[in-house]
């Protein structure tokens, strides 16, 4: 391989991640020389970089408009950079679960043409002996103005005869032919088996046994393999007999590119390239809505997957994403996966119960990738990173103002009772008062006061009713008594409510708060 040794970053600027694959992530990014938009897929050299390598040596030598174009690779900083052609349209993956997530198929012109272009891109890499091997609508991308383009070629395979090593199971298991599965002599063939899988995918929005587990799907396609659409009534009788076509059992007898070239599905359904690109700016919103979801969840894995710390080892147990696309498997013995003929897991024979356990809990935890050695940690993104931040600030804001509703929730509550309570005392007061023609003062001790000294006794009688009435008056005070000390705790409390309210976290407070808040979250 002769990949520049320049620093890659002097040459291109970073804009954004797009997609993200087993080894590493894909980025958007543009060429400091002149501006020009490119796809850049990036691996840490740390980890598995053979599929890479593979992946750019059979790039730099394809060059077809169905096949996603190679501009170089740059190694530096541990990491490999492969530039290649940006294709703004996305993989036909997110088409298909776009349109399925909005309650619809893709129609079968489209599907004819994506076929069709992506058949052309197959039939140049079978004309110059390679095999793809890991054909899907993953790896099916689409530019910006409606070519499809062929890509991932990390599995991809340059055929030194006729046949390709038998040895190796290759590809993503739902896709993978039953000559794959059983260990036979594959050839070129097998690109043809994925294709028809392929269009199942298209127009039914994943391809067959989807909802069985991977290790028990390869299986079942060993011991039933799929062999048309589901619901053939929906589709075309064409569409029908093509699938049926990519789906014949003997490699053999399954056509090569060529003969598919000439099928009368293509003659009556595909169209020019300008119906993608139509199709794709109608249902832009639509794609962009799938995206952004799918984005958002893919953050919020990472941001969990980031609390983890470094190269997660297989048997470490971590939350698994749920795996739309399951990935690419490389397995050197299939057969080293026990199972009885109908796919249920049979007791282990592995001399080591604990590493048969614990394989068998990653392939359950990770899915199928988890056979491959090790899994490293995707490169660490600065725009990832930002928006990690972002998303962390945003989640302690909201855990605050929450905080702070319930706090004026509980208490606000108790205030108002209190307050009600202390102005049920106040009318009972002022009603003692109007039962003795008292008149209403402000302060009560001064009014007795005022009281005594305007009514000097003179008489006996009147030291007698001004005895009484001074009794009456202290029996009246001390009956106020526990009513005043009531008051002044209730004024206590509701003051000390409102200080918890005033002490309480506010949105735009501290970092002292913020912190507060995460440790006790930690
Ligand atoms: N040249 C490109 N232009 C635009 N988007 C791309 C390009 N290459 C890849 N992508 C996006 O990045 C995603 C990841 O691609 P990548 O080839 O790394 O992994 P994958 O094929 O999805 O996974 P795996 O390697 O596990 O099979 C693709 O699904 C696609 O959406």
């Amino acid at each position: 391989m002769n990949e520049s040794l320049m620093n890659p970053e002097d040459c291109y600027r970073l804009e954004c991640v797009i997609g993200e694959g087993s080894y590493g992530q894909v980025y958007k990014a543009t060429q400091l020389e002149n501006g020009k938009v490119v796809a850049i897929k990036i691996v840490p050299t740390t980890g598995e970089i053979e599929s890479l390598k593979r992946e750019i040596q059979i790039l730099r030598d394809c060059r077809s408009d169905n096949i996603v174009k190679y501009f170089g690779s740059y190694h530096s900083n541990g990491q490999l950079w492969l530039v290649m052609e940006y294709c703004a349209g996305g993989s036909v993956i997110d088409l298909v679960k776009a349109m399925s997530f909005n309650g619809s198929s893709l129609p079968e012109e489209l599907i004819a043409t994506i076929l069709y272009q992506t058949l052309k891109g197959i039939d140049y890499m079978h004309n110059h002996k390679k095999i793809h091997r890991d054909i899907k609508c993953g790896n099916i991308l689409i530019d910006h103005i409606g070519n499809i383009k062929l890509a991932d070629f990390g599995v991809s395979t340059q055929l030194v005869h006729t046949m390709a090593d038998t040895d190796t199971v290759i590809g993503s298991p739902f896709w993978m032919s039953p000559e794959i599965l059983l260990k036979s002599r594959y050839n070129k063939k097998t690109d043809i088996w994925s294709l028809g899988i392929t269009a199942i995918e298209m127009a039914e929005g994943e391809p067959p046994y989807a909802h069985i587990h991977p290790i028990r799907a390869m299986f079942a396609i060993k011991n039933n393999p799929p062999n048309s659409l589901t619901d053939q009534n929906k589709w075309s009788k064409e569409f029908n007999t093509f699938v049926k076509k990519c789906l014949i059992l003997d490699p053999k007898e399954r056509p090569s590119t060529k003969e598919l070239l000439q099928d009368p599905f293509f003659q009556k359904f595909c169209k020019s390239r300008e119906y993608v690109q139509q199709f794709m700016i109608k249902n832009s919103r639509v794609i962009e809505n799938y995206k952004k979801q799918k984005q958002n969840k893919q953050h919020e894995q990472q941001f969990e997957q980031s609390q983890e710390k470094g190269i997660v080892q297989l048997d470490t147990l971590v939350e698994c994403e749920e795996e739309e696309d399951l990935g690419t498997m490389i397995v050197n013995d299939i057969d080293a996966i026990p199972m009885n003929e109908t796919g249920t897991m049979l007791e282990h024979q592995y001399q080591d119960a604990e590493v048969y356990e614990k394989a068998m809990n990653r392939v359950s935890e990770y899915g199928l990738q988890s056979l491959n050695q090790m899994r490293t940690p995707v490169t660490e993104s600065p725009f990832r990173k930002q928006k990690q931040i972002e998303d962390k600030i945003q989640q302690l804001t909201d855990e605050m103002n929450n905080e702070i509703k319930k706090i004026k929730q509980k208490y606000g509550d108790q205030i108002q009772s209190l307050q009600k309570l202390l102005q049920q005392k106040h009318e009972s007061h002022k009603s003692v008062h109007e039962q003795k023609l008292i008149p209403q003062s402000t302060n009560y001790y001064r009014q007795l006061d005022f009281k005594h000294k305007t009514s000097a006794p003179s008489t006996p009688v009147q030291m007698q009713t001004k005895q009484k009435s001074q009794q009456e008056n202290i029996n009246l005070e001390n009956q106020l008594k526990p009513t005043k000390f009531q008051q002044t705790n209730l004024q206590k409390l509701q003051l000390q409510i409102q200080n918890r309210i005033h002490d309480a976290p506010k949105p735009d407070n501290n970092s002292k708060i913020l912190k507060q808040l995460i440790n006790r979250k930690n």
